[in-house]
């Protein structure tokens, strides 16, 4: 397999890659999107930086790509949409640079404070020149945190140190986290009324592009100050330029910028200013951490394994994958086990968890009971990162439902599958918490393993027919490795599991469909 490697990514950190003799690694040199197109068919894996710009276009000549890593945090260098539509999961490394961004945020803070760039610049310049630089301290100044994640919350951290009153605007974090950390959770509007300093640490979304634009700016207290070390575009840069131009704005600072490279804004020109070119994660130890967590997820997203941290598939934390990991597997082959049972074009699949299960994030589960489903059954990949897509893009609805109190069992999977044909039931669980069994079909209690090939027969309990059926498969030289038969009522409907070491042809499986008293044969594989 071979992995490109683009923009520079620490050569210590792909340590997890070279131990491995099956995994090629290529550094790739700057390239312009044409070479990379040329080349990224040969690729199973590649990791990026923010320069690679990885487009539709890239991502549709990727024929082997199964995995794009990012070493950082963002991923708005690469087209997530197009990505999963093809099924390559793309993966971050969201942890390894949360301090390099907090302490540039916090020398930025400084800088603007203490006007340090400004005043070294004028000294190597021959000029000696106090009267220039007096500063404001940080002790007893209001702080406001635009985005209270990982790297704002260890911003508001490292500004507690140094005596600020830290207020924060960040609509998706929970009251308790801010409590904890002793942080006033405000609206946008009153924090920018409040704040001497403001520094900003959220996505670059719709919601967030130019959040800092006239309007806002107009609200901030005159002399405020103002950092960004999230994402170029969240601050209009125009309306920026404005503000300081006039003093409103006593400094500001930003690392990242609408376009990149930027070498020639006219914020550049400004005294009050202060850039440094998206440095945020520029320190040693951030691009070793980020360079072995994403080669690490680039090894596990090969060999097939779960990831950690993939952006456009459902996320688990190590404490809930292992809680549901031995459920993935059931789930897949209940899928499986579904595609072969149906007639008919498929509507709605309902997935019902019962038992000690329904107490967990189930959704991984789902989507990979719809890979089971829907990758036999259409031609295009269907995998983990596009199973829930591609079943919305075929207008399947897909509904989840848990009930804490489990039926017969510790914990059960049931999954209804409604066609235009008719309706298909199957429940799973996992005997001794490891052991996957099918235990209902349609209605009929059986117990079968999830594995080989099954003859499942629905018929009409009556003497003479699991004889039938044993002849035929016979007759075909194919051994007959267990059996079950499910049945609710005496001479009522039933179903019968035939285990057989191999598939049977389609002729014979036609002769078993003419035989009375036999409603359907279906020949399922696991
Ligand atoms: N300059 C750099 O080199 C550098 C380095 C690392 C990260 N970053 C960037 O810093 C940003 C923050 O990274 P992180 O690791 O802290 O991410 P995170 O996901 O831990 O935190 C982001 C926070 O923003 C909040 N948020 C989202 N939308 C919001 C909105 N409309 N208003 C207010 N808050 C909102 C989220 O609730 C979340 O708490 C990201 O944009 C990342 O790409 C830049
Ligand atoms: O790789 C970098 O230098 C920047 C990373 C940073 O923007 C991120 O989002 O993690």
């Amino acid at each position: 397999m071979k992995v490109l490697v683009m923009d520079g990514v620490s050569e210590q950190g792909l340590a997890p890659l070279r131990q491995h003799t099956d995994i090629e690694v290529v550094i790739g040199e700057k390239m312009t999107e044409d070479q990379l197109v040329e080349v990224i068919g040969e690729y199973d894996a590649m990791i990026v930086r923010s320069a690679t710009k990885v487009t539709p276009r890239v991502v549709e000549a990727a024929k082997k790509l199964k995995v794009i890593g990012r070493a950082g945090v963002g991923v708005d260098n690469i087209d997530r949409n197009a990505a999963t539509n093809k099924g390559i999961v793309v993966v971050n490394a969201p942890d390894g640079n949360t301090i390099a961004a907090a302490e540039h945020t916090m020398a930025m803070m400084l800088g603007l404070a203490r006007k340090v760039p400004a005043a070294c610049g004028k000294l190597k310049n021959g000029i000696w020149d106090k009267k220039a630089f007096l500063g404001v301290e940080l002790r007893g100044k209001t702080l406001g945190v635009i985005g209270l994640g990982r790297i704002g919350t260890a911003v508001a951290k490292r500004a507690q140190a140094m005596e600020m009153n830290i207020v924060a605007y960040d609509p998706y974090i929970s009251e308790d986290h801010a409590r904890k950390m002793a942080v006033e959770i405000v609206t946008l509007q009153e924090l920018f009324k409040r704040a001497d300093f403001i520094t900003i640490h959220m996505p670059k979304t719709k919601e967030t592009y130019h959040m800092i634009n006239e309007e806002a700016l107009e609200l901030m207290k005159d002399g405020v100050r103002i950092i960004n070390c999230a994402r170029g575009g969240i601050v209009d840069e125009e309306a920026l330029y404005k503000f300081m131009e006039a003093g409103k704005v006593a400094g500001a600072a930003l690392d990242v910028f609408e376009t990149e490279p930027c070498t020639d804004n006219p914020l550049l020109k400004l005294d009050n200013f202060i850039a440094t070119p998206h440095l945020g994660a520029s320190t040693q130890e951030a691009q070793i951490n980020v360079a072995v967590d994403v080669a690490e997820e680039i090894v596990a997203a090969l060999r097939g394994d779960l990831v950690k941290n993939a952006v456009n598939m459902p996320s688990m934390s190590p404490k809930l994958l292992a809680k549901i990991r031995p459920f993935l597997d059931l789930a897949e082959k209940l899928g499986t086990f579904q595609a072969q049972m149906l007639d008919g074009r498929i509507e709605k699949v309902e997935v019902v968890y019962s038992g000690e299960l329904a107490k967990y994030d189930v959704n991984p589960v789902t989507t990979i009971l719809l890979k089971g489903l829907l990758d036999p059954i259409l031609q295009e990949n269907v995998n983990f990162v596009n199973a829930t897509l591609v079943a919305r893009n075929r207008g399947i609805s897909v509904v989840q439902t848990t009930k804490e109190n489990g039926e017969d069992y510790h914990n059960l999977i049931t999954v209804y599958i409604y066609t235009d044909k008719g309706r298909r039931m199957l429940s799973g669980t996992l005997f001794q918490g490891n052991d996957p069994r099918i235990v209902n079909i349609d209605g009929f209690r059986i117990n079968a393993a999830t594995q080989g090939h099954m003859l499942v027969v629905p018929h009409i309990d009556k003497p003479g027919i699991v004889g039938k059926v044993g002849t035929v498969v016979g007759d075909m030289a194919i051994n007959i490795a267990g059996m079950q038969v499910g049945r609710i009522e005496l001479g009522g409907k039933a179903i019968m599991v035939m285990m057989v070491d191999n598939t049977l042809p389609t002729n014979a499986l036609e002769q078993l469909a003419t035989i009375d008293g036999i409603l359907e044969v279906k020949m399922v594989s696991l």
